[in-house]
Formats: structure tokens, C-alpha cells, sequence
């Protein structure tokens, strides 16, 4: 199932039908995600959020104008708590937030590797959680985010996580047996481009380019073949196809990209992600613990 950003029919006219929310552990992602709200018309006052570092809390109360608070009084006013920290820091978050939770508040986590069923076996019975891999090119309202509902979740919890995620960018809603997948290509991948993205402008560079030349023909060269990609709905490999003219400097390349194995590499690289993945599940179990 695919969707494109439906705002709810709240009756009242808001963003969010009205309700409150609190992101918790608002570092690069709770701050992708809290600044997505905001373009998309959530007051401050119906945001609350937490971070460890006092600096970090006055920085973001100067930017956005959000109350920042402890965990446990963010987690008992609001109708949705946002889970941000590291996979590492979740078991001592959660054992934080379990008594403040009010019946019924959505738990929405955007932790790699964290299963919603840990999440649930810590919480009060009934509290419905909803996993999300998300992107940090939401930060441009390009997103990408695939949630998936865990046990006591309802279609209306996986509505309000999508309109949420909507504002920035794509959502898809998927089992959750492919959450470790989706988070090894494209929770991830925005790394693997900017990797590519690194080589080719060192490339220019050792060719004789100018460096902001080079960045310049790299950068929208990057975003012009996504845009191709996604407006003519073409197979990669055609698209590849058409600028590889026979005996040209395409092939050249190509044939030196397959002599090196990238191809290889990148399926050990998504590969070892989804492993990574996997592992961080059993770190987060464990209070305290920094693998
Ligand atoms: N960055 C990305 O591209 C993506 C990240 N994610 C997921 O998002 C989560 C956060 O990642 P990211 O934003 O990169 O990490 P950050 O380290 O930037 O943000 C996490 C923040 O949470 C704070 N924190 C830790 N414990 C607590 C606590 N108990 N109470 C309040 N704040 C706390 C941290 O403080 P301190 O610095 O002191 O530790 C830090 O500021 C991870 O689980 C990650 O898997 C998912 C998809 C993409
Ligand atoms: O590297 C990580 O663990 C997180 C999850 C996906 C992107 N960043």
C-alpha cells in the first residue's frame, strides 16, 4: 500500500487532527522529523520534545520555538510519542517512559532494528507501537519512510503515522518482516549516493576540474538521473543503456565499474546493513549497553 500525503479529515481543520506529540531524542532525525511538522503547520505548542544535552535543548527551543521536557512528562501529555534515540539508548528510554504512558497514546519508533515486539513486551499491554524507517532526505521533504503496524495498532494509528510522515515526503506501510531490508536500502542508502556522489567528484578532481565544477556536474547530474528515473518510470537498465553508446566512453567505464565488482559490493554492503540491522534488535534489549 502506497501513500502520497492525504491530510486526515480532522473536522477542525489542523495538521494532525489536533493532537499533540513528542519527539524524544531530538537529534538528526527527531529534528528531520520535528522541523517536517512544522513546514507542515504544527503549531509549536502542540510539539513537545527531549534531548539529553541542554545545549541541543536550548538550540532547538531558539529554532522552532518548542517546549523542551523530561521523557516521562513529554510521554504523559500527548497523544503520540516519537522514539528517536539510538537503538542502544531504547531499553533505558522506554523503561523511562512505561509509567507516564497514558492509556491508548500511539508509540511510534524510528529506531533501526528495534521490533515492535520488544517495544510492546516493555510498555503497558495494549499500548499500540508502529516501527518506521524513515530518511534524512525528509530534511527537503523527499523522504522516504516505510512504517509497519505492531500488535494493538489500527488502521487509524497507521493513518496518523502517515499523514505525519507525508509531510516529508513518501510512506509506504509494510510487514514488518521487512523492516531490516528497507532499512538496509533506504533508511541507509542516502549514504551509499553521497559515498557515489564523494568518488565522482574526487574523480573530477583528479581529472584537472575546478572542485566546485566538479561538485556542481556531480550534483545535478545525481539529482537529473532520479528525476529521469522517477518522471519516464523506466527500467534503470534502459536508461543505463541509452547513454552507453557502442565503443563509447560509457562502455569504457561500465566495463571498468564490473571489473572492480561494485555491483558485488553493493550487495555486501546492504547485505551486512541488513545484518547490522539484525544485531542492533538484541542491543536494544539490553539496558546501558553501546555495541
Ligand atoms: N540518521 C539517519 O539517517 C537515520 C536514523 N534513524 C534512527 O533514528 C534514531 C536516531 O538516529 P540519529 O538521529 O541519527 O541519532 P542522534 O545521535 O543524532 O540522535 C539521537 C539523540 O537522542 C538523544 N538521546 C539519547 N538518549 C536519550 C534519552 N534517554 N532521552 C532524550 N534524548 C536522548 C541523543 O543524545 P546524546 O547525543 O547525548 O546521545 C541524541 O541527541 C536511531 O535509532 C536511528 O537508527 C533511522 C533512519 C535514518
Ligand atoms: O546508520 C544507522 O544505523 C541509521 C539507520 C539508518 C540510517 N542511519
Amino acid at each position: 500500500m502506497t501513500s502520497t500525503g492525504a491530510v486526515l479529515d480532522d473536522g477542525v481543520g489542523l495538521p494532525g487532527g489536533g493532537l499533540r506529540l513528542a519527539i524524544l531524542g531530538a537529534g538528526v532525525m527527531g529534528e528531520t522529523v520535528l522541523s517536517g511538522l512544522v513546514r507542515a503547520g504544527w503549531t509549536p505548542d502542540r510539539i513537545l520534545a527531549t534531548d539529553r544535552r541542554p545545549q541541543r535543548q536550548l538550540e532547538l527551543t531558539a529554532r522552532y520555538g518548542i517546549t523542551m521536557c523530561e521523557n516521562g512528562e513529554a510521554a504523559a501529555a500527548v497523544d503520540t510519542v516519537v522514539l528517536v534515540v539510538k537503538p542502544q539508548d531504547m531499553a533505558d528510554l522506554l523503561a523511562e517512559i512505561a509509567p507516564a504512558l497514558r492509556p491508548g497514546t500511539l508509540v511510534v519508533s524510528l529506531a533501526a532494528g528495534v521490533d515492535t515486539a520488544s517495544i510492546e513486551a516493555v510498555l503497558p499491554a495494549g499500548t499500540p507501537v508502529v516501527r518506521v524507517m524513515p530518511n534524512t532526505p525528509a530534511q527537503v521533504d523527499e523522504g522516504m519512510a516505510a512504517i509497519s503496524p505492531g500488535s494493538a495498532s489500527t488502521d487509524e494509528h497507521l493513518d496518523r503515522v502517515t499523514e505525519i510522515l507525508s509531510a516529508t515526503g513518501r510512506v509506504v506501510t509494510l510487514p514488518e518482516r521487512y523492516q531490516d531490508a528497507v532499512t538496509a536500502i533506504s533508511g541507509s542508502g542516502p549514504a551509499y549516493l553521497f559515498f557515489v556522489v564523494e568518488a565522482m567528484i574526487e574523480a573530477g578532481v583528479h581529472l584537472g576540474l575546478p572542485r566546485d565544477t566538479a561538485t556542481e556536474l556531480v550534483v545535478q547530474t545525481m539529482l537529473g538521473s532520479a528525476k529521469l528515473l522517477r518522471e519516464t518510470g523506466e527500467h534503470p537498465t534502459v536508461l543505463r543503456e541509452r547513454v552507453t553508446s557502442p565503443g563509447g566512453t560509457t562502455a569504457a567505464a561500465v566495463r571498468q565499474l564490473e571489473d572492480h565488482k561494485v555491483r558485488a559490493a553493493f550487495l555486501s554492503a546492504i547485505e551486512a546493513a541488513r545484518d547490522r540491522s539484525r544485531d542492533l534488535a538484541e542491543a536494544a534489549r539490553q539496558p546501558g549497553t553501546r555495541p
